[in-house]
C-alpha cells in the first residue's frame, strides 16, 4: 500500500535513566515502526537489558517520553501492554516451573502467567502444542521443561511467547548457551518467524553480529548508555563503524549469507 501510513511500534524521546550517580540510558531517541526488525548490539554494561526491561514496563524512564504499542508510559496500562509483547530471554527460564510439562509452558503464555493456572479448553491446548510443532519441537511434547536442552528450552519460550500473538517479539540474547549447530538451528526458526506475513515486530539484542541475520535490517549500536548510531544494517555493520563503535582494531567480513562477522585483530596485526 504505497503512502500508507506505518504505526509506532515504540518511540523513546529523550529517554534517560538516572539511578543516584549513574545514568544508565542516557537521552535516548529511536523509533521502531511496524514490520520494522531491529537488534541491538552492545559490549557488556552498554544498558542493552535495561532498554529492554523499559520496554516491557519493569523499568521506568527518569527523563523523556516512552511509547509503546500507541501507550505512552504515565498514561498506559503497563500490565495490558505486557499481553502484547512477547519476552524471550535464558533469565525467564529461573522464573518457570521446570517439573512443568512444555505444552503447559507454552500455553502458559496465552495467559502471560508463568504456570498453567488458569482453565483452558482443549483447543487451546491444541494450539499450543501446534505452535512447538511449527518450530520443529514436536517431539519436545510430553517431557518435562527440565529436561530439554538451552536449545530446546529457547525454542519453548519463543513458542510460549507467540502464543499471546504478541506485536512486539523481544529476543534477550535468544543465542545464549547454544552450541554452533543448536544456534544455527535457532536463527533459522527466528529466520522463519520473521518471514511470516504475521510476523511481530522482532527485536534481538545480542552480542555477536553473526547472529543478526538478514531480517534485521535495522541496527542500534548502544555504548555507555548512549546511542553510538542507528539506522539501516548495511550502513552500520562495516569495518568503519565497527571499528569506532568498539574502538578496538577489528576484521569485518560478510559471508555469502549476508551476515557480518567480526574478529578482533591484534595491535601487531592491525595494519
Ligand atoms: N537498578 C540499577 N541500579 C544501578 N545500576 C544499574 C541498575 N540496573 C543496571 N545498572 C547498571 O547499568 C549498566 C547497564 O546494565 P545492563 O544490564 O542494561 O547492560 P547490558 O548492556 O545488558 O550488559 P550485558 O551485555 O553484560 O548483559 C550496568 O553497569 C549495570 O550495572
Amino acid at each position: 500500500m504505497k503512502g500508507a501510513q506505518r504505526m509506532n511500534i515504540l518511540s523513546f524521546e529523550n529517554v534517560s535513566l538516572i539511578k543516584g550517580e549513574r545514568q544508565i540510558l542516557n537521552k535516548i531517541s529511536w523509533t521502531i515502526k511496524e514490520k520494522e526488525n531491529w537488534a541491538v548490539l552492545g559490549l557488556n554494561g552498554a544498558g542493552k537489558t535495561t532498554l529492554l526491561k523499559m520496554i516491557h514496563g519493569d523499568v521506568w524512564p527518569t527523563e523523556g517520553t516512552l511509547e509503546v504499542l500507541g501507550g505512552v508510559f504515565g498514561h498506559t496500562n503497563i500490565p495490558a501492554l505486557k499481553r502484547r509483547i512477547g519476552w524471550v530471554s535464558t533469565a525467564l527460564q529461573d522464573w518457570l516451573h521446570p517439573g512443568d510439562l512444555v505444552e503447559e509452558i507454552v500455553l502458559s503464555g496465552k495467559f502471560a502467567s508463568i504456570g498453567l493456572y488458569e482453565s483452558y479448553a482443549p483447543v487451546e491446548m491444541e494450539e499450543a502444542k501446534a505452535r512447538l510443532t511449527k518450530l520443529g519441537g514436536a517431539k519436545l511434547i510430553g517431557k518435562p521443561y527440565r529436561v530439554l536442552s538451552q536449545g530446546e528450552r529457547q525454542l519453548v519460550l519463543i513458542a510460549r511467547a507467540l502464543m499471546a500473538r504478541p506485536e512486539l517479539l523481544i529476543l534477550d540474547e535468544p543465542c545464549n548457551g547454544l552450541d554452533l549447530f543448536a544456534r544455527e538451528a535457532l536463527l533459522a526458526k527466528i529466520s522463519e518467524i520473521a518471514a511470516a506475513p504475521t510476523s511481530p515486530a522482532l527485536l534481538l539484542v545480542s552480542h555477536y553480529t553473526e547472529e543478526l541475520l538478514p531480517c534485521f535490517d535495522n541496527v542500534l549500536l548502544l555504548k555507555k548508555g548512549r546511542i553510538y548510531a542507528s539506522g539501516k544494517r548495511q550502513e552500520l555493520l562495516n569495518q568503519e563503524t565497527l571499528t569506532h563503535f568498539y574502538g578496538a582494531p577489528l576484521e569485518v567480513r560478510t559471508d555469502d549469507k549476508k551476515r557480518v562477522l567480526v574478529y578482533p585483530r591484534s595491535e601487531a596485526n592491525a595494519n
